[in-house]
């Protein structure tokens, strides 16, 4: 793998219902890169993120996507989570009849295999999970659940949080993960993603409030607007699109 870059997406050309919403976007994301995703509603965030999750909703038309220098676009959606490749959705599917702790623990040894590592049985999963949910304030009883049958949006967040912990992936793409969390649950959010990166880790995120943005430090941030990034900058880029807004930085309105 080259050393310089996990993730390259090339003139990504995206539809969703036959309508074009990734109109030729190019990003490029290097190990231990955090990168914030911002622009207006509708704008396309959520629609590159899930692209990247091979999410059905999504129908590539166009460009190139290469993950650890291997053809992101041709892997399914278990391989690219076998790979590394995390997303927290902005509004996780509820699965009745699927216990959380099961789907949890077979999502890991679905990794542990293809990673060539032996599986883990119920008790060595439990003694991983109270190790790494007791560093933060996390609560366990969520996993003697459904998946997130009836979780709260706060709860389904934080189950999120046990996910991405447990999955350890290379590359963390979350979308709105503030949206709806209480300010000590979006500072449990920001100490669990900081305390994962290792200068390895790439971050991907969505979020249209700086609040996140100041306890998870972006190295860049950038604009989506009209099926490209638009535009890209530091940290204060985000400081001045929350003063001054869209318009006055030239952002059109629209996702026409
Ligand atoms: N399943 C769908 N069917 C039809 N249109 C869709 C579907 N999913 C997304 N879209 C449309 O694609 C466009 C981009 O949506 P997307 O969710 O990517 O925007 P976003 O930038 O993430 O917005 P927000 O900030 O509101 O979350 C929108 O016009 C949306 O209505």
């Amino acid at each position: 793998m080259s050393k310089e870059v996990l993730l390259k997406i090339e003139d990504l050309k995206v539809n969703i219902n036959n309508n074009e919403i990734l109109k030729g976007l190019n990003l490029e994301i290097k190990p231990g890169e955090i990168h914030a995703l911002m622009g207006v509603n509708g704008a396309g965030k959520s629609t590159l993120v899930k692209t990247l999750a091979a999410h059905y909703d999504c129908e590539v038309t166009g460009g190139k996507v290469t993950f650890k220098n291997k053809d992101l676009l041709e892997m399914d959606v278990s391989t690219r989570a076998n790979e590394g490749i995390f997303m927290s959705f902005q509004s996780p599917v509820e699965v009745p009849g699927v216990n959380n702790s099961y789907f949890l623990r077979t999502a890991m040894n679905a990794k542990r295999a293809y990673e060539g590592k032996e599986e883990l049985d119920a008790m060595q999963f439990l003694k991983l999970v109270k190790e790494e949910t007791n560093k933060f304030d996390i609560d366990r009883k969520l996993l003697q659940r459904d998946l997130n049958d009836g979780f709260s949006g706060g709860e389904k967040k934080r189950n999120e949080l046990v996910q991405l912990l447990m999955l350890n992936p290379d590359l963390i793409m979350l979308d709105e993960i503030d949206s709806g969390l209480d300010v000590d649950a979006i500072k449990i959010v920001a100490n669990v993603i900081n305390s994962m990166l290792d200068g390895k880790k790439s971050i991907l995120m969505i979020t249209h409030y700086d609040r996140l943005l100041e306890l998870i430090k972006p190295d860049f941030v950038h604009i989506l607007s009209d099926g490209k990034i638009a535009k890209t900058g530091d940290y204060s880029l985000a400081l001045e699109l929350d003063e001054k807004g869209f318009e006055a930085l030239g952002i059109n309105n629209a996702n026409s």
